[in-house]
Order: structure tokens, then sequence, then C-alpha cells
């Protein structure tokens, strides 16, 4: 391959449109590189004109469309989007790859989000490798494969003799634990979405965000009934809170928000280790304002240090108390969040428990207040307080999310207390922190099914040769 002698094959990588999805992406790429396959990101051009991408570690960028180059993601319309996405994308996207290998880059593979399996049929035009990508758990991800089967039927139902769900590789589960677009009718496109993973069973490749040792029985038993390719590839987190073996890899490279750093760690800095409550809720959730007044007073009776992120959208829910911005209290609009955790200064993080917040909190070892809000959220908030036991969960009133509950002070207080204030969730929390940076250093399980892929890829376009 023409270009730099060190890179031996070519990825186009093709995130979705949204953080949590295209973060986890952009770092898989960066875990290639060192592994001597060269890697273009393929950003839609809406998101390429509006965000910050400062990639480094030597990922190059180029540009396909999704059909709304002026508006990107239309979360009103999301089915409307995904059809034009499809059509407009897969046009783009061949145009690139025949531009990448005329200009002496020969595109060898595909890797694209798992819920876009229409650029499957690209990379099988080309007769090029295609690799699927999957952004949340495998637990949450053989829940929809159990749903796609119909091993579990809409609407689901507990087991009354058990009084839960038993269900091949999953430990016993409560109906308000499965993720709730299979249960909320309020989600059929994102529900849609998450089923038409499955549509890419002629994929090469289909990786996991996730550790092996986290979910084992869950990637065991996928692996058996869905794709022998199957693996785990996570947490795709920036190496310098894990391995540090790539220099450059201190943080995301790319954000939908501005952070506001300096004011955060200069706050941080002046609190004893391990004395602070770090709330967020990740980029998309909204609380209502009653829910946001009782996680205020919860934060406040617990009287505990606490730095709390709220999205401008958000502030005005807040209520208009003093003790928001002071000695005890910090409210920011967004931070960066693996800075903060990983400061020492953080002794709980409470937390919606988004797939990528809870593998950051995992992989640095910060014990959880769980207070998922919707959708995959709620299998993460089960796996982390009854699995691997780094946290407890806040229960709203109805027992489910607190899009539909209401998760009162009271609680909210207790579950802060029991964490600051106990050993067990922890001493878990350093386990498996440990854990998950053993299987990214070299050899670990992460790092094989990595190193894997590149040398099949590599062996690949050895022999490979490009036609239109
Ligand atoms: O002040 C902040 C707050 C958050 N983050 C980052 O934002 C990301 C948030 O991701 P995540 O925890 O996954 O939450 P969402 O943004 O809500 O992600 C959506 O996408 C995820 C992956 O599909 C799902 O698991 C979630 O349920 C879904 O809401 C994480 O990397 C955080 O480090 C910051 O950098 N600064």
């Amino acid at each position: 391959m023409a270009g730099d002698e060190r890179e031996k094959a070519h990825c186009l990588v093709v995130p979705a449109a949204a953080q949590g999805h295209f973060t986890p992406l952009l770092q898989f790429s960066k875990r290639l590189i060192p592994k001597r396959i060269r890697v273009t990101l393929a950003l839609t051009r809406f998101i390429h004109s509006t965000m910050t991408v400062t990639a480094q570690s030597g990922i190059h960028i180029d540009t396909i469309s999704d059909g709304f180059d002026h508006s990107g993601l239309i979360l009103q319309d999301p089915e409307h989007y995904s059809q034009t996405f499809r059509r407009v994308g897969s046009e783009t996207l061949t145009d690139l790859i025949r531009k990448q290998s005329e200009s002496r880059h020969p595109v060898h593979c595909i890797i694209y989000d798992a819920s876009m399996p229409w650029f499957l049929d690209v990379a099988k035009r080309f007769g090029i490798v295609g690799a699927a990508f999957l952004t949340q758990s495998c637990a949450v991800n053989a829940i929809y494969y159990h749903l796609r089967e119909g091993t579990i039927k809409r609407p689901v139902v507990s087991d009354p003799a058990a009084g839960t769900l038993v269900i091949d590789g999953l430990p016993p589960l409560e109906v308000s634990d499965l993720p709730s677009f299979i249960w909320d009718d309020l989600h059929t496109e994102f529900l849609a979405a998450h089923l038409r993973q499955f549509s890419n069973d002629g994929a090469d490749w289909v990786f996991c965000n996730t550790v092996y040792q986290l979910e084992l029985e869950a990637v065991d038993w996928l692996t058996k009934q869905w794709l022998i390719n199957f693996r785990t590839i996570g947490p795709t987190i920036p190496s310098f809170y894990l391995d540090k073996q790539i220099p450059d890899d201190k943080d995301y490279d790319i954000s939908i928000f501005n952070p506001q750093n300096q004011t955060c760690m200069n706050w941080l800095q002046s609190k004893p280790d391990g004395s602070v409550v770090y709330v967020s809720f990740g980029s998309l959730a909204r609380l209502s304002p009653q829910q946001t007044e009782e996680l205020y007073f919860g934060l406040k009776n617990s009287n505990h240090y606490f730095l709390w992120v709220v999205r401008e959208s958000e502030v005005a829910k807040l209520p208009k108390e003093e003790y928001l911005s002071g000695e005890k209290g910090l409210v920011v609009s967004w931070c960066s969040q693996l800075q903060v955790l990983a400061s020492g200064k953080v002794g709980c993080f409470v937390t919606h428990c988004g797939w990528n917040s809870t593998l950051e909190a995992l992989s640095l070892g910060v014990p959880m207040v769980a207070m998922p809000e919707c959708g995959d959220q709620l299998t993460n908030a089960k796996f982390i307080k009854d699995v691997w036991k780094t946290g407890v969960r806040a229960e709203a009133d109805d027992g489910k999310g607190i899009m539909w509950g209401m998760i009162k002070r009271e609680v909210i207080e207790r579950c802060i207390r029991e964490v600051m204030e106990g050993e067990e969730t922890r001493r878990n929390a350093d386990k498996w922190g440990k854990i998950i940076k053993e299987a990214v250093v070299e050899g670990g399980s992460s790092d094989k099914n990595t190193e894997d892929f590149a040398t099949s890829l590599i062996n690949f376009a050895e022999t490979f040769q490009f036609s239109c």
C-alpha cells in the first residue's frame, strides 16, 4: 500500500451521528494505528462542520453525507432520517471509497455502527471486509437478540413461578431491568435501530464495546448464537487512563459541548481525596424540574461536596439556591468527565448509567449511585448493583427509570451516604478497575481481539486488488 510504509491496510470507520456512538468508534480507531492500520474516520458533513474534532494519533478525517448537511440528526423523525442516511450515506460512502482508492489508499475494510447495516452492502459490493460495531453492553445486545428471535415476546411479562425473567446468558431480570425501548412503546425507531444490528449476519467481524470478563456469560452466549467473529474490544477509553501505551491519547478529541475544565479542576483540587459526589446524566437525559429539585435536596442533605453537570438546556430547572455555587457544591455545564473521575477526589458518581459513563466509572474504579432514565440504562443499573456490585440503585417510586417515576430526596440521600460512607462498593470498584485495565494491556482479552483483527486485515490486504 502507498503512503506511510508502516501502514499495511486501510479501514474506513463510519460512526452514527450521536456523541455516545462516535467516541467509541474514534477510540477503537486509535487502537488500530499502532497495529499498522491506516484509519480514515468518515464523519457526516454536518458533524464535521459543527463539532470540534481534534483527532490526533494519526487518524485521517473525511466526510460522507447523511442527506442532512445543514441540520444533522433529526430526532423528531428518526425513521425518515435513517432512510435518507441509508440512501445518501451508501452513495457518498461509495464515492469516498473510490476517491481514497484512486488516491493511492485502497480501502480494505469498512467498520460501521451496527445500527446502519446498509454499509455492509457497500463493503460487499467492493469485495472488502465489513465489520459492525456495537456501542452498548453485550447483555443489552443479548436481550435485543432474544427479542428478535422471539424468546422474549412483547408485551414482556415475568415468569409467574420465578417472579423474574429467566433468560439464557443473563442473570434473573425484572421486566424493569430490560432496556425500556422493549416495553415503553415510546421509542419505536430506537427499538428498530437496535434490532437492525442483527441484520449484520454477513459481517466478517462484529465488535462490542465491552470487556469479556465483565459479561462473559452474555458474550459466550451471543457468540454461540450469532456470529463466531463476535469480539469484545473495550473499553474505548483514552489510553492515558488505562495502559498509557498511546502517548497522544489523552482525551476523546471530539465533543458537542464546551467543557469548563479549569473551573472544575481548580475546585476539585481544594477538596480531600474521595470526598466529592460527581453527578452527570450524559449528553441527552432530561430530568423533570421536580426530579431536579429532589436531586438537589438529596445532594444537599447528604452533606457531602458535590460537582454537578447541568447542561445549558437544563439550567432553568435548578432551584434558586446559593448552595449551588459555593464551598459545598459546584454546578458546571460540561466537564472532562474522565479527568474528573480520575482526579482521585470523587468518592461516588451519581449517574444515569449511559454505557460510556458506566464503563468509565468501572475502568477508573469509581463506585456509583445508579439513577437510570430509559433505554439500556436500566439494564446497566441492574449490572452495577447486582452483578459487579460497584454501586447501589436509587429506586424510583414506580420501580422504573426516571422518565416515568420519581426518585425522592430521602432515597437519593440514603444511597449517596451508603456509597460515600461504606466500603463494599469501593472495594468492588477497585477490583473491576484492575480487571478492565488487564484487558487492554498487550495480550489482554480486548488487545488480543484487536490484534487478531489487524493481523487478519493485513493478510487480506496483501492479496486484495481494488476494482471499481
Ligand atoms: O460533563 C460531561 C458529561 C459527560 N461526558 C461524556 O459524555 C459521554 C456520555 O455518554 P453516555 O454515558 O453513554 O451517555 P449518553 O450521552 O446519554 O449516551 C447515549 O448513548 C449511549 C451509548 O449507546 C447509551 O448507553 C445511553 O443510554 C444513551 O443515552 C461520556 O463519555 C462522558 O465522559 C463528558 O465528557 N462531560
